[in-house]
């Protein structure tokens, strides 16, 4: 027997890794990568050997031993490790924070009877390497090229493939797909989208078009069992294509040979806690790494990468025209509001236009992206509001279930009977969510089939799948929904969109937030008029409720125009110094009283030494208390990522120092400002 030391990543917030003893025989040494028992405080934890050596600096007695490595599982590979390794370092967090929640929650258990169970199972399964596909449709010129720019790319190859809604770009990955699976007998393709709802559709048309082929699909909603078989599909190889959403971009795929990210502009490829990497950026890294090709797919790319597309980085491909013959981009109309005085939430031309659709048996569907009855209750004789006592924001009204509900935090309470401080029994709803456009869209078409899709709507496990089935089964007259019917589905008899309300965002702080609306608008949009119009049939069209229908963002809509309205965009921020042509990372405190907060920030500030760093000043969040926290932020920006990141290195070291006791995170190229 000799003796090694295994140096490991455990699951802490303590930026450090651990040294534990380790005897084995000579030549039997347990290899970087593999998961390994160790004793740590007074529990059992399973952390992964990051490095394997014949001695420490760390004094003898103060070693412990190992207790065991899990040698049935196979490590993890140099790739892996380097790619948890960037993602610690790039977003300032512990390596071990990184590395280990990218392992199942089953592998990280101090038994390992699930994991052999799990191993023995797979073994069982055809390994189904068969990459023929079957019933591949014709695709048209500007697809193929795609396709065949895709397939054959090789080395690092960034790709945006810039197509309009409706374009048929998961054509374009499938015989991608296809392609590279037949090239590479063992190659292993990553596919991934921004809501767990586009699983389905898309999980159905590669288990048809792949029979042959082993699909493991790494989302939040598995089960522990199911997400260690699917992981371990993929890191065992076997899974020839990974499905999921942002998470799976730390799945472990050992002979990984393409990288697809469908709706690549989708906000939703950041992480908002804890570790708040973007799914997207790590994804061109990986490919950077181990040199393959990465697809960013999007009728609306974000900013930063129509920018490296113009600059010549990525290489752009693009699909100008809809798949589908006849099928064409709908015709968008702006409504008037000051001229057209809504109903109901409703203005009469778009009342005009759902009656249309019904009497065709055609599906239309309504876009409103704030959920709930009314965003808040008023008393109209003394002008009380339904505020959250514990956040900066309004109650909304949930009528059916009677109560008001707090939606950052969850706070419930009775609907009041009469106003708390002037007794007024006659409380307003004041303002529209999806749920009271419902109600009035039954007493206007009591015969109408109408659905409503969200969050609240689809609490229960399977709901939004049955729901978004029936919307495709044609069972539904008029859909209404937030955000979450507005990306990515394939509504085949839609001909109508409605966009309620979308102003607000129009006026917001945030810089990105008319990049943000004018991505949702053209993809809400994009829902109409997919498949050629029916003799008879309604030609497609999307109504847009404004009061501002000058605005020039109305007009690239309009327009269906992204790329004007992008290149605009592109040369604001450059003008003004934002991102893409600057670095930003974002420093948030919070604390029971606001000048708590601000005097940590302030604090941070002046202990920083930053040459070729802006530090701005600390200011509160615009929503500023949540759940009876106050939160504050700083704004750090430089003009290099390589300046920023080594002067975040050492300021958080020193930030950690302080030992300041109160909660603080930084994010690095921050979303929401
Ligand atoms: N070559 C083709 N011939 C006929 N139909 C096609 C072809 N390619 C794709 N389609 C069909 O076109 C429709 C739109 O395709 P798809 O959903 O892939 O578009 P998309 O580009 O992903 O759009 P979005 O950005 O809106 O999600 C689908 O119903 C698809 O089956
Ligand atoms: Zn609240």
């Amino acid at each position: 027997m000799s003796q090694c030391i295994l140096r490991i990543a455990l699951d802490t917030p303590l930026h450090a890794v651990f040294d534990y003893r380790w005897a084995c025989e000579p030549g039997a040494r347990p290899a970087p990568g593999q998961l390994v028992l160790v004793p740590f405080g007074r529990r059992e934890v399973v952390g992964i050997i990051v490095a394997v050596l014949d001695e420490t600096d760390v004094p003898v007695e103060k070693l412990k031993d190992a207790l065991a490595v899990r040698s049935q599982l196979g490590p993890l590979s140099p790739h892996w490790l380097a790619l948890a390794g960037f993602a610690a370092e790039y977003y300032q967090r512990p390596l071990g924070e990184v590395a280990l929640p990218g392992v199942p929650k089953n592998l990280r258990l101090s038994t390992t009877v699930a994991l052999d169970r799990a191993i023995k199972k797979l073994a069982k399964l055809d390994p189904g390497h068969d990459a023929t596909p079957v019933d591949m449709p014709v695709l048209n010129p500007a697809q193929q090229a795609a396709a065949d720019a895709i397939g054959s790319a090789s080395g690092f190859s960034p790709i945006l493939l810039y197509g309009v809604t409706g374009s048929g770009k998961t054509e374009v990955y499938l015989q991608a797909c296809a392609q590279v699976l037949a090239r590479e007998p063992d190659g292993q393709i990553l596919i991934l989208v921004p809501e767990i709802n586009l699983t389905p559709q898309l999980e159905g048309n590669i288990r048809a078009r792949f029979p042959g082929v082993m699909l493991a699909t790494l989302h939040s909603s598995l089960s522990e069992g199911e997400r260690m078989l699917h992981w371990l599909a993929a890191h065992q190889g076997q899974a020839r294509i990974v499905l999921g959403t942002r998470l799976a971009i730390l799945a472990s795929l050992p002979r990984l040979a393409l990288i697809i990210i469908d709706e690549e502009h989708d906000p939703s490829y950041k992480q908002q806690e804890g570790l708040r990497y973007s799914a997207r950026d790590l994804a061109v890294w990986r490919a950077w790494q181990l040199k393959i090709p990465v697809v960013l797919g999007s009728a609306t790319p974000s900013l930063e990468s129509w920018h490296h597309a113009q600059s010549g980085r990525y290489r752009k491909l693009e699909l100008r025209e809809r798949a589908v013959q006849q099928a064409t981009l709908p015709a968008v109309k702006l409504i008037n509001l000051e001229h057209d005085k809504p109903r109901d939430g409703l203005t009469a031309a778009l009342v005009e236009a759902l009656k249309l659709r019904l009497e065709r048996g055609e599906q239309s569907l309504l876009f409103l992206n704030r959920r709930g009855y009314s965003p808040v209750i008023c008393c109209d004789s003394c002008g009380w509001v339904s505020d959250c006592q514990r956040c900066t924001a309004f109650m909304v009204l949930h009528k059916g279930e009677h109560k008001l509900r707090c939606h950052h935090c969850s706070l419930e309470m009775r609907i009041p009977r009469h106003c708390p401080t002037c007794g007024n029994v006659d409380l307003q709803p004041l303002g529209r969510g999806t749920q009271r456009i419902e109600e009035g869209l039954q007493l206007m078409f009591p015969q109408a089939r109408i659905l409503r899709i969200d969050a609240d709507s689809t609490r229960r496990k399977g709901s939004a799948q049955e729901a978004f089935d029936t919307v495709h089964r044609g069972d539904v007259d008029i859909l209404i929904g937030t955000q979450m019917v507005a990306k990515g589905h394939d509504f085949k008899k839609l001909t109508l969109v409605g966009i309620l309300n979308p102003d607000t965002a129009l006026f917001s702080q945030d810089y990105r937030a008319s990049e943000r609306l004018f991505a949702q608008l053209m993809q809400v949009a994009g829902r109409a008029g997919r498949t050629a119009q029916a003799e008879g049939g309604s030609p497609s069209e999307v109504l847009v409720q404004t009061r501002y229908p000058e605005h020039p963002l109305y007009g690239a809509v309009v327009k269906h125009d992204y790329d004007r309205f992008a290149s605009a965009l592109l040369a604001e921020r450059r003008q003004a110094g934002l991102p893409p042509f600057l670095y930003q990372a974002m420093l948030r405190a919070e604390a029971p009283e606001l000048a708590k907060a601000l005097a940590f920030l302030q604090a941070a500030r002046d202990c920083a030494s930053h040459e070729g760093v802006t530090l701005n000043d600390p200011i509160p969040m615009s929503m500023t208390r949540v759940h009876n926290v106050d939160r504050a932020q700083l704004l750090v920006e430089a003009a290099s990522r390589p300046v920023l990141q080594a002067f975040l290195k050492d300021w958080l070291a020193q930030l950690r120092d302080m030992k300041a006791r109160i909660k603080w995170s930084l994010e690095v190229d921050p979303v929401d400002i």
